[in-house]
């Protein structure tokens, strides 16, 4: 494969995971993980600085401004962008890789970079997680206890940005409940694993695991 464009022979299934900083994405895509170990997901690489307990190498590839840019000018990020201020990029070299050997994906990312990755890749499916209120966004942004007021105002700012952006989805997911909402994923990602066909053919034995 030369480029992600050639992607007639991909028969994983790729979701992208789009929400408003403290919707509870990372919480929600950790957990599919941890019941889904089939699916692989994308490491992303960013400007911004690790929160503590955030381990580069495992929840970003954490880089300065000038390696980013000297990276992104070689062509190494598949889609990029700045997001509250900061830098961030997918692996082009990972996901074809990931694509060759037919592996399931999930990005965690902006929808700017969404609309770059539908672009490249039409048979992706943008999910994006609503928060159950804004009230709840901010509930949630303060008790994660990561980030600093400025931070927290600038997220919320940008949420409403990003909330403009939902209806460009092919799925909505409302986090009121966490444990609905992880249901509603698995179901989204065990039919995108039916259409993608092959892939799922060959492991029925998954699809009664997720309750398909
Ligand atoms: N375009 C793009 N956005 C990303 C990437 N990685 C993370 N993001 C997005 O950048 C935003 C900020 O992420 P982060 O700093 O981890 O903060 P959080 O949303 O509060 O957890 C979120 O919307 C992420 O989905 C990436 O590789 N590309
Ligand atoms: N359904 C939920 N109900 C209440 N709190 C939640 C729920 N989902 C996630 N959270 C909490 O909200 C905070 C933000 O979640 P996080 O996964 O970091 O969001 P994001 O990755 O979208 O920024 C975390 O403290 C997390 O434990």
């Amino acid at each position: 494969m030369n480029t992600p464009n050639s992607t007639p022979s991909y028969q994983g299934s790729m979701l992208m995971i789009v929400a408003p900083s403290g919707a509870g994405k990372s919480s929600l895509v950790n957990a599919l993980l941890q019941d889904d170990p089939a699916l692989k997901l994308s490491l992303s690489t960013t400007t911004r600085a690790p929160r503590p307990g955030e381990v580069d190498g495992k929840d970003y590839r954490f880089a300065s401004q000038e390696e980013f840019i000297a990276e992104r000018d070689q062509g190494h990020f598949l889609e990029w962008a700045q997001v509250h201020g900061h830098f961030y990029g997918t692996s082009k070299p990972w996901i074809e890789s990931q694509m060759q050997a037919g592996n399931d994906v999930m990005l965690e990312i902006d929808w700017q970079g969404a609309q770059q990755i539908r672009k490249l890749i039409p048979s992706v499916q943008w999910i994006f997680i609503f928060p159950p209120s804004i009230e709840a966004l901010e509930e949630r942004l303060r008790k994660r206890g990561q980030d600093d007021e400025e931070t927290i105002q600038r997220r919320l700012a940008a949420a409403h940005v990003e909330l403009m952006h939902a209806h460009e989805a092919d799925y909505i997911v409302v986090n009121d409940s966490f444990d609905e909402a992880l249901v509603d994923l698995k179901h989204i990602l065990a039919s995108s694993r039916l259409r993608s066909g092959p892939a799922m053919a060959r492991n029925p034995a998954l699809l009664r695991r997720l309750g398909v």
